[in-house]
């Protein structure tokens, strides 16, 4: 089956940085792609490219077989790639469900007169989908401000969820999060994955990461040093890709 991203030798420098040096890597629907990396291998860089955030240098992304020319973030979100970052993307005063169909907000018409938003529907909508999600917010009472970290990371997967999102990209999801919500944010990524988007997930424990991905893309200074499938693997090989000591390895 096509992939649904397909990234080829893609190349970035920042000034004399070589942040990305020619990655490639693929990326299929309903699987979870972990990318693993020691501070400053590139991770952020790259799954900005496919993000709309920056444009590669050389090389190209497609979407589902088609080359992406990603003019800005709002691009990507057009074309179905939702990118939640750590600081999350939501409207601090407006609810849950108005964070959830904010700008896709369903529209009902009075007699045939002027359209007005169905609040109803969102609501219902919403309720349903936080209860899939295993997400206890009440849908509308509250401002989003004051939801708890893992809560608002609910808040942002049930909306790509419910939008169907072709991508779904993690930062670092569970990093300022409590376990109990770090156990949450695992559930809700393979629901991801479940309901058909091909997700990317960047984090720095592995023990998540093992358990969360399909496959693992370990980055080393700007390139992409190994691809594994999870239970292929261990921490400790992980390890040593992301120190690069398996590159010395072999050329010993
Ligand atoms: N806007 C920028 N301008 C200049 N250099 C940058 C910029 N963004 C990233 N870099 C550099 O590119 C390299 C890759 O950085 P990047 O943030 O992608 O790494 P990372 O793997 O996401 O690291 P971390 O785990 O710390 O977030 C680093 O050397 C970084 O300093």
């Amino acid at each position: 089956m096509l992939p649904i991203l397909e990234i080829v030798d893609l190349r970035k420098n920042f000034g004399p940085v070589e942040a990305l040096r020619g990655v490639s890597l693929t990326l299929h629907t309903g699987e979870v792609l972990a990318i693993v990396g020691d501070n400053g291998a590139g991770k952020s860089t790259l799954i900005k490219h496919v993000s709309g955030v920056y444009k590669g240098d050389s090389g190209e992304i497609r979407l589902a077989g088609e080359v992406l020319n990603l003019v800005s973030p709002r691009e990507a979100r057009e074309r179905g790639i939702e990118t939640v970052y750590q600081d999350l993307a939501l409207a601090d005063d407006l609810s849950v469900g108005a964070n959830i169909f904010l700008g896709r907000e369903p529209v009902r018409r009075f007699a045939r007169l002027l359209p007005f938003i169905d609040d109803r529907k969102i609501r219902a909508e919403t309720a349903g989908l936080l209860a899939r999600i295993k997400a206890h917010i009440p849908p509308q009472s509250r401002n989003v401000a004051r939801l708890s970290g893992g809560q608002r990371q609910a808040v942002a997967i049930a909306r790509a969820i419910y939008w169907k999102a072709k991508i779904v990209i993690l930062d670092e999801p569970t990093a300022a999060l409590a376990v109990m919500e770090r156990e949450n944010v695992i559930r809700n990524t393979r629901e991801l994955a479940r309901n058909g988007a091909g997700v990317i997930y960047i984090g720095h424990n592995l023990v998540e990461i093992l358990k969360v991905a399909d496959r693992i893309a370990v980055m080393y200074r700007g390139a992409v040093v190994h691809v594994t499938k999870s239970e292929e693997t261990s921490q400790d090989k992980l390890i040593k890709y992301m120190t690069g000591f398996s590159e010395t390895e072999q050329a010993a």
